[in-house]
């Protein structure tokens, strides 16, 4: 059995080839594990952690299993939400199944699907807020806002000079074109109230914080004569 161990540890083999010193001699004669062996042993230092709780404290008499509030009972079948099943008599829970993911997701219809717009170098979102940001003039040169009735909005509905709506506010959309992710689709809604299509398109786009620097006005009703 020790010729075995030995072939396995050749380091003890090797230390024993050696003739064995009295001291060694002596010390072979207890069996001593190999993990304490590297300790010196004038070390007297005691590692092992001491009792948590400490033993007697008033923590641990307060966690004493006598003391200690019994678990909720497990609720009668007919309190239970419904459900399905439990898969086992063990388990208490009454959440319903996870949803099941083996059906494929739904596919946009061709009409529906989003045609992705390569927006020119410098014209990404952060190009658009460092230029709002710039002080740059994005109200072609309206210096205060104005009452705008729906035939002046019609007016501006050029590339070069497009107005439109959105949820009573009008803006000037021509310097951003060129930054919309939906490309020249905002062409739409040049010179008219475009709220309705917006929302339908991305409602959770704040155009308000995105055009702020481009309000020229408020669409007002026609005025009448
Ligand atoms: C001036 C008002 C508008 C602003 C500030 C605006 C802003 C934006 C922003 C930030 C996105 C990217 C957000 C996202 O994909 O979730 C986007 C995408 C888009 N917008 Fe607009 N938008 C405006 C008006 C419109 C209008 C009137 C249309 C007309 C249909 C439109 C059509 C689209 C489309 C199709 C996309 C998707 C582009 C893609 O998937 O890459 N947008 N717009």
């Amino acid at each position: 059995m020790s010729s075995y161990l030995r072939s396995w540890l050749p380091t003890l083999s090797l230390q024993r080839s050696r003739p064995a010193t009295d001291e060694e001699e002596e010390s072979s004669t207890t069996p001593t594990n190999p993990s304490f062996s590297i300790q010196n042993p004038d070390d007297d230092n005691d590692d092992t952690p001491p009792a948590f709780p400490a033993i007697g404290s008033a923590q641990r008499i307060s966690l004493a299993p006598s003391t200690l509030m019994p678990p909720p009972s497990i609720p009668a079948p007919r309190h239970r939400v419904p459900g399905p099943p439990a898969p086992s008599s063990l388990s208490s829970s009454s959440l319903m199944p996870p949803p099941s993911t083996t059906r494929p997701p739904t596919q946009l219809s061709k009409s529906k699907k989003r045609e992705k717009v390569v927006l020119a170098p410098g014209h990404s979102p952060l190009d658009w807020a460092a230029l709002k940001s710039s002080g740059a003039d994005l109200r072609s040169g309206v210096t205060s806002l104005t009452r705008i009735p729906p035939s002046v909005l019609r007016l501006h509905n050029k590339r070069d000079d497009a107005w439109a709506a959105f949820n009573g506010k009008v803006y000037n959309i021509t310097p951003y074109l060129d930054f919309h992710p939906g490309g020249e689709e905002l062409m739409r809604v040049a010179g008219r109230d475009g709220t309705k299509l917006f929302s339908l398109t991305h409602a959770w786009v704040n155009v308000d914080f995105m055009l702020d620097a481009c309000l020229v006005g408020f669409l007002v009703a026609e005025p009448s004569s």
